[in-house]
């Protein structure tokens, strides 16, 4: 049966790695879309116009190298708080979301503005030091050349902006089942968060 999974949560919660475990662990297709935003994001830094940028988004622009790095995803915070830009970026997602078969979306409000009939909502959190301690060694590992006291800034200050924005702010819906990985591995995190759609589908409207 196709079903609709929302996943939301802060920087480096972990959100986008339990998203791609929930959609192997169902057969269904996942959509990153702090993708396009960092596409987005990364485009303004070469000096284009954000909206623009926005409306000509094409699929291939999210394979676009570097597009992880912690300058783009500040960059990609400060165009998500253009309204022009989440409202040019608005149907990409919501096709996406309606592809046969069902999907898995992440971001920041994806349970709240892109798909808030989805099936399974779930709010990835953890505390603010352990995320830019992950993220910290994601980058890291990635060869580039950081200080953990500058990427939990960077988190903070990502956090700040995507809260606070008026469009589309960055909370959980009000029936997402929240998720607090700060002392959860992997594993367990994938474990508590397939325990939860299943949960979901369970106590969900029968079909028509
Ligand atoms: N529960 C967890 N415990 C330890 N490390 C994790 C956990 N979840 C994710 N990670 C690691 O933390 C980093 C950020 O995870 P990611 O899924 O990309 O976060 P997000 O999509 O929320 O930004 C990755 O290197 C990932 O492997
Ligand atoms: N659905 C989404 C996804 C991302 N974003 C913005 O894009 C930025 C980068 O998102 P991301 O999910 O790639 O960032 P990480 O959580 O991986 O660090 C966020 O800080 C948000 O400002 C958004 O506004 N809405």
């Amino acid at each position: 049966m196709a079903f609709t999974v929302a996943i939301d949560g802060p920087a480096a919660s972990g959100k986008g790695t339990v998203a791609k475990r929930v959609a192997a662990h169902y057969g269904l297709g996942h959509l990153d879309t702090g993708l396009l935003y960092r596409a987005v994001g990364r485009r303004m830094l070469d000096g284009e116009d954000p909206v623009a940028a926005a409306e000509a988004l094409k699929p291939e622009d999210l394979d676009r190298e570097g597009l992880r790095t912690a300058q783009v995803g500040e960059a990609a915070s400060r165009v998500g708080a253009i309204g022009a830009v989440r409202a040019a970026l608005l149907d990409f997602q919501r096709a996406f979301a309606r592809r046969s078969g069902g999907a898995v979306l992440d971001g920041r409000d994806i349970g709240t503005v892109i798909c808030p009939e989805a099936e399974a909502k779930l709010f990835v959190t953890a505390s603010a030091e352990v995320r830019a301690e992950r993220r910290f060694r994601e980058l890291v590992a990635a060869g580039i050349d950081t200080r953990l006291e500058a990427v939990l800034a960077d988190i903070r200050a990502r956090d700040e902006r995507d809260t606070a924005r008026s469009d589309a702010p960055l909370r959980a819906a009000d029936d997402a089942v929240t998720i607090d990985t700060t002392r959860l591995d992997i594993e367990a995190a994938v474990a508590a968060a397939i325990a939860a759609v299943e949960a979901a589908r369970a106590g969900g409207r029968p079909p028509g």
